[in-house]
């Protein structure tokens, strides 16, 4: 029984099912942990959205934006972009069932035997591990409740408040949880995010750092598994913090770790979208996994 984890899929189904070929993925013994993101901008959506529902009861999902985003335009079909390919999901006869099983999912994922926490972007530095959780719960729980998801999602766009503060109430303290557990690249120490820089780890507003790069971030010591940042294509060297998005849908792959070893395996689109995949061989973890606690 292994426990695997996979960066961003974005409909990317065929590299999905290469990588779980190559690792002779077993729904009925293997765990599938899965960084948000499963639809959008990809070739398969849809597709992607059925295989992945059909294989639930071996998968842990977290939420990302794009996630979100289906939900939001769920509610309301205007806030469809062009670039969006989640059309066909809001249209197909099972879109009720398949949007259902996604308004379930977590934003934050803990298994406490391993020590390990997974979530699309990151958890901001201000926050404690049970902090987290706590905030995660929030919006679960908004997400859950017919009667506030719909507020929920309306009030979800949107880059303020910057910074959490306890005090915040209703729409605008999910926003920004949402904001630092689904779009969260840099921020200062204090948890102000900046949403705007989405390239690579050198490119910093003045003040700002990755999340993960915060010398008294509070979850020092826990392993996160994240995606959402394509830019850093897999590469930094935080220990215990993975990251897992190698951008598929930018011409990139999608990769594949061990959750319990590090090994990672990655599978590359061709330029046709996905089809005729390669994979590259098991790599060692690049960011030094931290003995549990
Ligand atoms: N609370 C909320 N508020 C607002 N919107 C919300 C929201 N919740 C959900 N959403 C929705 O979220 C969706 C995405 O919004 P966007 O604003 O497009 O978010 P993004 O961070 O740019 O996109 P993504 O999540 O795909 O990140 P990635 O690193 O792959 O790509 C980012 C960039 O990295 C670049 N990139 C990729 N690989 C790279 C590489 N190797 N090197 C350099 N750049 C690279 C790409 O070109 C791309 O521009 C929208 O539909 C939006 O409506």
């Amino acid at each position: 029984m292994a426990t695997y984890a996979i960066g961003d899929v974005q409909g990317c189904l065929e590299p999905l099912k290469c990588l779980l070929k190559q690792v002779a993925f077993d729904p009925q013994l293997d765990r599938l942990w899965l960084v948000g993101d499963l639809v959008n901008r990809g070739p398969q959506s849809l597709e992607t959205l059925r295989f992945l529902y059909g294989m639930r009861e071996s998968l842990i999902c977290v939420l990302g934006n794009h996630d979100l985003h289906l939900l939001a335009a769920a509610k309301n079909i205007e806030r469809l972009k062009k670039s969006d390919t989640l059309r066909e999901i809001l249209e197909a006869p099972d879109s009720a069932e398949l949007l259902e099983w996604v308004r379930q999912q977590k934003l934050m994922h803990y298994d406490e035997t391993r020590d390990v926490a997974m979530v699309h972007a990151g958890i901001p530095p201000q926050w404690s591990l049970s902090r987290a959780l706590k905030c995660a719960a929030e919006v679960e729980t908004a997400l859950r409740d017919d009667n506030m998801l719909l507020a929920y999602l309306d009030g979800m766009y949107g880059n303020d408040p910057a910074k959490w503060d306890n005090d915040l109430k209703g729409v605008a303290r999910l926003r920004v949880i949402t904001n630092y557990f689904t779009r969260m690249r840099f921020c200062t120490a204090e948890g102000k995010l900046d949403l705007k820089s989405k390239e690579g780890l050198d490119t910093a507003p003045a003040g700002y750092k990755p999340w993960f790069q915060h010398k008294d971030r509070k979850t020092k010591g826990l392993r996160i598994i994240f995606g959402h940042w394509a830019a850093l294509e897999g590469n930094i060297h935080e220990p215990g913090i993975s990251a897992l998005d190698t951008g598929c849908v930018w011409g990139g792959s999608l990769t594949l770790m061990n959750v319990d070893s590090g090994e990672r395996l990655s599978c590359k689109c061709d330029e046709h979208g996905g089809l005729a995949p390669t994979v590259a061989p098991l790599i060692p973890e690049t960011s030094p996994v931290s003995a549990p606690r």
